[in-house]
């Protein structure tokens, strides 16, 4: 993936003419490229720790030239991606190392320690709150490593009575997927960025994925783990669930690398499903939409897919991306999808269709929902295209009890619109659902001006205030990282942060792993 864009070069796109169309109506075009004359700093280590880190797991894979160490560098939010294309590569790690085993990451989290060297866990790199940035300016740490899980690819067992297999972290989504369906089983677990993340990422950030309605979030799934930390190894989940007093495997899911570097996932594993099948349907408003949702919630009776778009992001097309710009669509659509097999399907479907029939919804069809599962993975090759074309875009979500949803829908979209001003469009869908509550993202486009970055981030700081002010969740999936940091203690107190620092001092006594990153 190049540092500066999301994904594959070759699918990369200009501007379609739909969007092109739509966005000259509000503001003026203009050209933004990325800089491609950047300079990345000096590493900081000196020789002898390199020599150290070849040492441990070979002079190929302690990696020092540019363009690695660029790519590296943060995640894949908007601010980082502004970064990058600005040539700011101020947190470019020293250096990049390839571990290619539990006991090799053991080995450098021992060197690193001993060395003072900060080490960052780097999956799939398409962290979106800042968790691959590492402060170094609150201790005495000599320089930064980017632990690059790529090498650990395998499947390390199944067990199909227990219907689990044991996953190494630097599988990314569809790598994971094609293991486990040559033995006709899979995970579930579909995130937007599910091309490029991995299992270890998952893990860390407690991901959730667009099938959750069916399958679950992805820490949901976890079954056992095993960890490796400055203070030694950590393996839990010795049974699917048990009363051993709390259950630390949920200190380490969300833990985002800095408890420990997860080197093994046991995940639940289901079959394959054989039928597929997505469709639309059509809301008054998006309360009434919300409203069938939660209904479908407290019965028990959810499809594998269920996602809501409110009245903008329904007029705008976004589940859509290919249709941005064509026809707008008048009320909210919302999208099903169902898998299994064809009898559980068939049951599953005729179920719901009755009770969203008998909610006042209106049925659209296969076509939107076929649409939306043929574009799933799209929407961020568009958001590349819009900031070379000067179209600030961002998304965020959040996470709520249902009788909060309109109080923080409200809260969170007046806040962007007042704070980024004239010509911002802020879309948002349900995007997760519960029994008792549900998950709100929002898109935000607006006029990128001279410094998107300095425009976006008071945008951003008002919104997670208005979270705040809600009563709401700073994050449901994205995780804390650094941008939400300062808004942990509101959420957790000041016992919960106490906590988390006795936890940080018991596993990395010496706050090498991800300074900065998770804890306030
Ligand atoms: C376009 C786009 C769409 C996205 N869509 C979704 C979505 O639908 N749902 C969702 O949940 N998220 C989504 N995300 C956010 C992101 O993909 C997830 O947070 C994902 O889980 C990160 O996985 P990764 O492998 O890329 O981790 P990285 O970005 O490499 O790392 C994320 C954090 O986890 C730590 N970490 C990584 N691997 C390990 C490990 N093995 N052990 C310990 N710590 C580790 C890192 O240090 C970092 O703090 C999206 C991001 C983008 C850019």
């Amino acid at each position: 993936m190049p540092a500066t864009r999301w994904g594959d070069p070759a699918y990369a796109t200009g501007l379609p003419d739909g969007v092109r169309d739509l966005v000259s109506l509000v503001f003026p075009i203009a050209d933004r490229p990325a800089r491609e004359d950047v300079t990345v700093p000096a590493p900081r280590l000196g020789d002898e720790q390199i020599a150290g880190l070849r040492g441990i797991v070979g002079d190929d894979h302690v990696v020092l030239d540019d363009a690695t160490r660029r790519r590296r560098t943060r995640g894949k939010s908007t601010p980082d991606l502004l970064r990058q294309r600005s040539g700011d590569l101020s947190d470019a790690p020293d250096v990049v190392v390839r571990p290619a085993s539990h006991d090799e990451v053991v080995a450098v989290l021992g060197y690193a320690q001993e060395q003072r060297i900060a080490v960052v866990p780097f999956g799939g790199g398409t962290a979106v709150t800042g968790g691959l940035v590492a402060d170094l300016a609150s201790g005495d740490l000599t320089g930064m490593l980017s632990l690059d899980l790529g090498r650990m690819r395998g499947l390390l067992g199944i067990d199909t009575v227990s219907s689990t297999a044991t996953l190494e972290p630097g599988l990314r989504g569809p790598e994971a997927e094609a293991l486990l369906a040559a033995h006709g089983l899979m995970l579930g677990h579909f995130p937007q960025s599910f091309e490029y993340a991995t299992i270890g990422g998952f893990a860390a950030t407690r991901s959730s994925g667009q099938s959750s309605a069916g399958y679950g979030r992805f820490d949901k799934m976890v079954v056992a783990l095993r960890v490796a930390t400055p203070a030694g190894e950590v393996r839990l989940g010795a049974s699917p669930s048990n009363a051993s007093g709390p259950d630390l495997r949920e200190i380490f899911l969300g833990s985002e690398g800095a408890f420990g570097v997860i080197t093994e996932v046991t995940v639940r594993v289901r079959p394959l499903p054989e039928v597929k099948e997505y469709e639309g349907w059509r809301w008054s408003s998006f309360a009434a939409g919300a409203d069938a949702m939660r209904a479908l919630a407290q019965s028990d009776l959810l499809p594998t897919v269920l996602r809501l778009s409110d009245e903008n992001e329904t007029m705008i097309n976004l589940a859509d991306p290919s249709g941005i710009g064509g026809e707008g669509n008048a009320g909210c659509l919302m999208i099903t999808g169902y898998e299994g097999t064809p009898a559980a399907v068939a049951a599953k479907k005729a179920a719901v269709t009755a009770a969203l029939t008998e909610l006042g919804g209106t049925p659209a069809g296969s076509e939107p929902g076929e649409a939306w599962a043929h574009g799933r993975f799209n929407a961020p090759y568009l958001r590349d295209s819009l900031l070379d074309n000067g179209v600030l875009v961002e998304t965020l979500e959040t996470v709520t009890f249902w009788s909060n949803r309109e109080n923080l829908y409200t809260r969170v979209k007046t806040a962007l619109e007042e704070t980024l001003g004239e010509g911002t469009l802020v879309l948002c869908h349900v995007s997760h659902v519960y029994a008792t509550g549900c998950s709100l993202y929002f898109t935000v486009a607006a006029p990128g001006g001279e410094d998107p970055l300095a425009k976006w981030l008071p945008a951003k700081a008002a919104a997670c205030e208005a979270i705040v002010a809600a009563g709401a969740s700073i994050t449901h999936h994205h995780a804390v990282g650094t941008d939400h940091k300062p808004y942990l203690t509101a959420e957790i107190g000041e016992v919960g942060v106490d906590v988390l620092r006795a936890v940080k001092r018991a596993v990395d006594p010496a706050g090498i792993l991800n300074p900065g990153v998770l804890i306030p």
